[in-house]
């Protein structure tokens, strides 16, 4: 298989997919892209693709540009023979300059993600702290009397109570990041303008300690709206543990409620999108989400294709599998940083202790064979192998033998990620 990373943008070839249900095939390494169209035309019917996405997080820890990214999924997607639509996330944008260089190269759909401005603990806060707080941001949140004390009933019957306490509460965790995000949304707006191009914007607050109530998911995605923002799809923390490389942790009932619930908010003042992010391997969760939102959904994955790739290694060169293991486990509790993660060095044993191959393999990435029908993927090892990508694919020898290693077995990778996406999508179409 022979792929282009070139210096020069392919001809625009990315559109804006408004509220068609969406599915992002994010690609840490570049040669992922035949895989996942494989997979669309196995199972995609009916929920469009994203190929082209990549955060600025994950391009800084792999030293990929975003012309790279760009040019490495439109190369794998026409090599495929892939003739459909593709959208392209700029995701976890924080910076008007990540717009530029991500707008630059022909972007689409532009993840914006302010939760460093949000307060990770506004949730435990008693009355009097609450209040100072509120206090301190009280100049930059112009919004807090215009809903206080109102109500919103909601399609499932839910009302939800925009009292004073919500309302302080709201402008105290999101405040000054519905602040940020909307500047950022300025600027993408300007670039398009300037340029006569079309964008959409997400929201995505999925990051942060907290999950976000229906009166935050209310009063922010309405701010939103009312500055003009071209909110198409909105990323809410939600309920339960939405962990990097693992399945949904958590009540899934309970957080079908809660999306049916968020779902409809998005309904009366969109409509939007919910995007699930973190979304690699949550299959126990896919249903309840197309189901909730009718349809209505974007979801989000990148480690899980990363994770793949280190399958096709496992199978095809075991003593590489098992310095990748080492080297990973030597960077795990660096690299975890800003990754929402639970496992430690003690969930899976050092690659030395394990003799047999496939055991390896089931340890650090787990088996479909394993896994029972509906759910997906729950080994901690995964996470070690999932967070340390960055380190692994710069470290020059490593990184060069993990690429090698596909390059040499392309329909080895190919068929592995098919297999993989497929389940996920078959999964979300189960809902749909
Ligand atoms: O690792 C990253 O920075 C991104 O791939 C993710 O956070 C992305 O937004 C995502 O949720 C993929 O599952």
């Amino acid at each position: 298989m022979t792929q282009r990373t070139t210096d020069q943008a392919n001809p625009p070839a990315c559109v804006t997919l408004g509220l068609e249900p969406s599915f992002g095939f994010g690609d840490r390494i570049g040669l992922a892209t035949p895989g996942h169209v494989e997979a669309m035309q196995r199972s995609g019917a009916g929920i469009q693709p994203i190929f082209p996405q990549q955060s600025i997080r994950e391009m800084a820890r792999t030293g990929r540009t975003p012309l790279q990214v760009m040019n490495d999924a439109l190369g794998g997607m026409r090599a495929a023979g892939w003739n459909g639509r593709t959208g392209a996330d700029a995701d976890h944008l924080k910076t008007t300059a990540d717009v530029d260089v991500t707008a630059a190269v022909g972007f689409t759909f532009f993840t914006i993600d302010p939760s460093d401005s949000v307060d990770a603990h506004a949730d435990d806060y008693d009355e009097a702290t609450l209040r100072t707080r509120f206090a301190a941001v009280a100049d930059e949140v112009d919004w807090v009397q215009s809903y206080q004390g109102k109500s919103v009933g909601l399609a499932t019957g839910t009302v939800v109570q925009l009292n004073e306490e919500a309302c302080l509460r709201a402008a105290v965790k999101y405040g000054r990041a519905l602040n940020h995000a909307l500047r950022i949304a300025e600027h993408i707006a300007t670039v398009h303008d300037q340029a006569g191009r079309d964008y959409e914007i997400e929201l995505s607050v999925d990051e942060t300690e907290q999950p976000t109530t229906l009166a935050e998911h209310y009063i922010v995605a309405d701010q939103c709206l009312k500055r003009g923002m071209k909110l198409v799809s909105l990323a809410p923390r939600f309920i339960g543990d939405l962990e990097k490389g693992v399945d949904y942790k958590g009540d899934v009932a309970a957080l079908e409620h809660s999306l049916h619930d968020h779902a409809a908010i998005a309904t009366l003042l969109g409509p939007y999108k919910l995007s699930l992010h973190s979304g690699s391997d949550k299959l126990s969760m896919y249903a309840a989400l197309a189901r909730a939102t009718r349809g209505r959904f974007h979801v989000k994955t990148a480690g899980t294709s990363y994770l793949e790739a280190l399958r096709v290694v496992a199978r095809h060169d075991v003593p590489l599998f098992r310095r990748l293991v080492e080297f990973a486990r030597g960077r795990y509790e660096t690299d975890r940083a800003t990754y929402h993660v639970s496992a430690t060095l003690r969930s899976a044993p050092p690659a030395a202790e394990v003799t047999e191959p496939a055991d390896l393999e089931r340890l650090y990435l787990e088996s479909w064979a394993d896994v029972p029908a509906g759910a997906g993927f729950t080994h901690p090892g995964r996470q070690i192998l999932h967070c340390t990508f960055g380190s692994t694919l710069t470290d020059p020898v490593l990184g060069q033998a993990v690429r090698a290693t596909l390059e040499r077995h392309p329909d080895t990778y190919t068929e592995v990620l098919a297999d993989h996406f497929s389940r996920h999508l078959d999964a979300l179409r189960l809902g749909m």
